[in-house]
């Protein structure tokens, strides 16, 4: 299981910060909020625990079972689901589950079979996903995160483009699949965040100096 350490870590773009002086311990199987308003750098930030974003100032440090992870390994630990990471349109589901899965190992005992009937989508497994609907997509891109055997789940909105009934199913997902491992929610609706014992508020950081 996965150990995160920012450590002073801040980001600028241009000449405005999106955060300052922001240390945390993110410990393993860990569940954390990242609020803000619009614009505020949540985003950004869980971009950067994902490696995806260099800090400008600062660390961030992961271990695995108390061994530590370069930061261009860390990819293989993690999964990201958000609204700005497109889905390959012209796969269809299968073709899509198949190429994912070239790349992570699935959860123990879940074929592709499983998988598309715990995302509801079992009628579409030869559709392209160019003409999958929106909700539907949203529910490919929570699969693909929580049938993964990673141990770092990021998720920046997981509830767009779901209904009630979708929220519930995620909030699902979550129970049953969540729970040995870290997940860390960009979101302002704490409906979708219930579950999570930590909550940074990325604005608390926006004008801190750095030490
Ligand atoms: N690559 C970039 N280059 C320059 N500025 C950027 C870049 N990415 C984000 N920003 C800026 O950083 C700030 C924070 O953006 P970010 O997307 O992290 O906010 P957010 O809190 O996730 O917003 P939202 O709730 O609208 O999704 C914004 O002012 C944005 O314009």
């Amino acid at each position: 299981m996965i150990e995160i350490k920012l450590e002073n870590a801040a980001k600028r773009f241009q000449y405005e910060w999106i955060f300052r002086s922001l240390s945390l311990h993110i410990p393993a199987a860990s569940k954390w909020a990242i609020t803000g308003s619009n614009g505020s750098g949540k985003s950004t930030l869980i971009k950067s625990i994902a490696a995806l974003n260099p800090l400008t100032e600062g660390s961030v440090a992961y271990s695995f079972e108390n061994q530590s992870i370069s930061a261009d390994q860390i990819y293989k630990q993690l999964t990201i689901s958000a609204p700005y990471l497109e889905l390959p349109e012209e796969f269809s589901l299968i073709e899509l589950l198949k190429f994912h899965f070239k790349f992570k190992r699935p959860l123990p005992d879940f074929s592709f079979g499983k998988m598309m009937q715990e995302m509801y989508l079992e009628d579409h497994q030869n559709k392209a996903i160019s003409q999958f609907s929106s909700g539907m997509k949203q529910r490919l891109k929570l699969g693909l995160c929580f049938f993964s055997d990673v141990s770092l789940i990021l998720l920046d909105e997981p509830t767009s483009n779901l209904d009630e009934k979708g929220l519930h199913w995620y909030l699902s997902l979550v129970e049953k699949y969540g729970t040995n491992k870290t997940l860390i929610v960009c979101s302002n609706d704490p409906r979708e965040y219930i579950f999570c014992n930590n909550i940074i508020n990325i604005e608390d950081y926006k004008h801190k100096q750095s030490l």
